[in-house]
């Protein structure tokens, strides 16, 4: 590993370089275990602690298959399907690695008893395998994390769509919390000179989501002059969503927890924000039933702080708890769009205000590959930016993925796998200074 670390750093190795450097046989990753998944049994999710079940192993390399990629991970970040397989909800992941495994001779590498997680990864190109011609070892790259098959029709014109779609490094093994990642090779896409290791590794998932949920014509479609709320405006999804609002000349609505969170929305751009817990909604009575009261004052201060107009976009995430004052605070006509259920899967709204005025509720997950290296491409130019707050090691991944779990953190938490500090892989430092305010506008608040 050291080897491939020195290669990395001396920033002159060629290809053949890489290609000539003997792989290791194993590599430190961070995992779940299948015989831990009862272990927080009778826990409330919120006590279900991640650093009790994330470990991180000594793992032997899986075999390179045609189509795939072995790759140096130097920097992957936190993303919340980690928090969700590290407390083993709404499922264990293993049923999806199983299940994976039935699929073919191939896939079975994936049906272990330990699960490498981590959807995200900036770092360099090891090895291909047979009928890759596009990336080769040394190639400088981050990868998004969807998995298909392509073998049936139903993909090809959106790949989301292939039945045999998954999230790699959440329904797949090997993922990019560790020092070796196997990917597919489709699955690349070239690393933004202008960030370093961490930062390049930190919008991936997060930002094609918001693309696609966003922007694209999958999506809402996102036009000039719409009014968007946006629920965790400062948070892992809504830190893209309200840059992509802001850069597609559309209206914010950014809803926040605290005035630190508020203040970076500002700084951001946004003017209309909503602090949520200073105005105290609550749009739950109690357990099973809702105050359309409290849906009314949200959509009262929406109003006042539009000029009066209500929201054309909503971003959806939070779930049960706001699913229902989303639907009634969208304008006739209106979209909402949901990519989650943090708060819980059941939602519950007033249909009336959904047939009658004529709204649309529209379902979006991760982004298909063309969306994916769009929203990577922003990044590459420095149109959206990255929004890591805090780096942990590799071994501080459980404490990593707590402070998400607990809602502790900003942005994006980012994790350093390979490379030995913060701050390098930067290729381009002159288009970096041109950015460098944006860039670290969340580290350490
Ligand atoms: C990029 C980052 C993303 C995120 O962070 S997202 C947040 C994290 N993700 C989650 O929380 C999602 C976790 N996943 C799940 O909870 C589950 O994964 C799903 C609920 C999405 C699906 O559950 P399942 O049990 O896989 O699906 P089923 O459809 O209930 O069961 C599969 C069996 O049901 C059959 N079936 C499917 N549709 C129908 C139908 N319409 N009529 C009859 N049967 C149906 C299938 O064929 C299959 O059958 P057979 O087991 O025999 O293969
Ligand atoms: N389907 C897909 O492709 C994807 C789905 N996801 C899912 O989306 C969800 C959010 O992910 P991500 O943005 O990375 O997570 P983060 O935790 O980084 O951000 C979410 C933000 O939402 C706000 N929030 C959380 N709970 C509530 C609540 N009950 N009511 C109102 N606001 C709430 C919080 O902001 P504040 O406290 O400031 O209000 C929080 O910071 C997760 O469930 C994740 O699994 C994520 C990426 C892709």
């Amino acid at each position: 590993m050291k080897d491939i670390l020195d290669a990395i750093q001396s920033g002159t190795a060629t290809s053949a370089d890489y290609a000539a450097l003997p792989l290791p046989e194993s590599y430190r990753a961070v995992t779940v275990h299948k015989d831990e998944t009862e272990m927080f049994t009778g826990l409330t999710t919120r006590d279900k602690d991640p650093r009790k079940s994330l470990h991180v192993d000594e793992v032997p390399l899986p075999e390179l298959g045609p189509g795939e990629a072995l790759v140096a991970v130097m920097a992957s970040s936190v993303n919340y399907n980690s928090v969700w397989t590290s407390i083993f909800e709404p499922l264990s992941t293993f049923g999806f690695l199983e299940r994976y495994g039935r699929l073919s001779e191939l896939t079975k590498r994936h049906d272990l008893p330990y699960h490498i997680i981590g959807s995200d990864l900036a770092g360099v190109v090891l090895r291909t395998g047979p009928g890759v011609n596009s990336w080769k070892p040394g190639d400088e790259v981050v990868a998004h994390c969807l998995s298909v098959e392509l073998e049936s029709s139903d993909g090809h014109n959106d790949t989301m769509l292939d039945p045999e779609q998954r999230i790699w490094g959440f329904e797949t093994n090997f993922g990019g919390l560790a020092e070796i990642a196997l990917v597919k090779s489709n699955q690349l896409m070239p690393k933004p000179g202008h960030l370093s290791w961490e930062e390049a590794a930190a919008p991936g998932l997060v930002n094609s989501t918001a693309y696609r949920q966003l922007v694209s014509r999958n999506g809402a479609q996102m036009k000039q002059g719409d009014n968007v709320l946006i629920w965790g405006a400062s948070g892992g999804l809504g830190s893209y969503a309200t840059q992509f609002a802001l850069a597609g000349g559309a209206n914010p609505i950014c809803v926040v927890s605290s005035p630190a969170k508020a203040e970076i929305c500002r700084s951001m751009g946004a003017e209309a924000i909503i602090d949520r817990t200073a105005e105290d909604y609550k749009f739950w009575k109690d357990e099973h039933n809702q105050d359309p009261k409290e849906w009314k004052r949200f959509g009262k201060r929406i109003r006042e702080l539009t000029g009066g107009e209500d929201v054309d976009i909503v971003f959806e995430h939070p779930g049960r708890e706001t699913f229902g004052a989303s639907v009634y605070v969208t304008r006739k006509g209106g979209t909402i769009v949901t990519c989650a259920s943090t708060s819980g899967y059941n939602h519950e709204y007033d249909n009336r205000y959904l047939w009658m005025s004529l709204k649309r509720i529209i379902g979006s997950h991760f982004a298909n590959y063309r969306e994916a290296w769009e929203a990577n491409r922003l990044i590459a130019k420095g149109k959206i930016h990255p929004t890591l707050s805090k780096v942990y090691s590799l071994e501080e991944t459980g404490q990593a993925a707590y402070d998400v779990h607990r809602n502790l953190h900003q942005g994006k938490v980012g994790v350093l796998c390979l490379a030995p500090e913060e701050g390098l892989g930067v290729r381009n430092p002159e288009m970096r200074a041109r950015h460098v305010d944006a860039i670290n506008r969340f580290r350490n608040i």
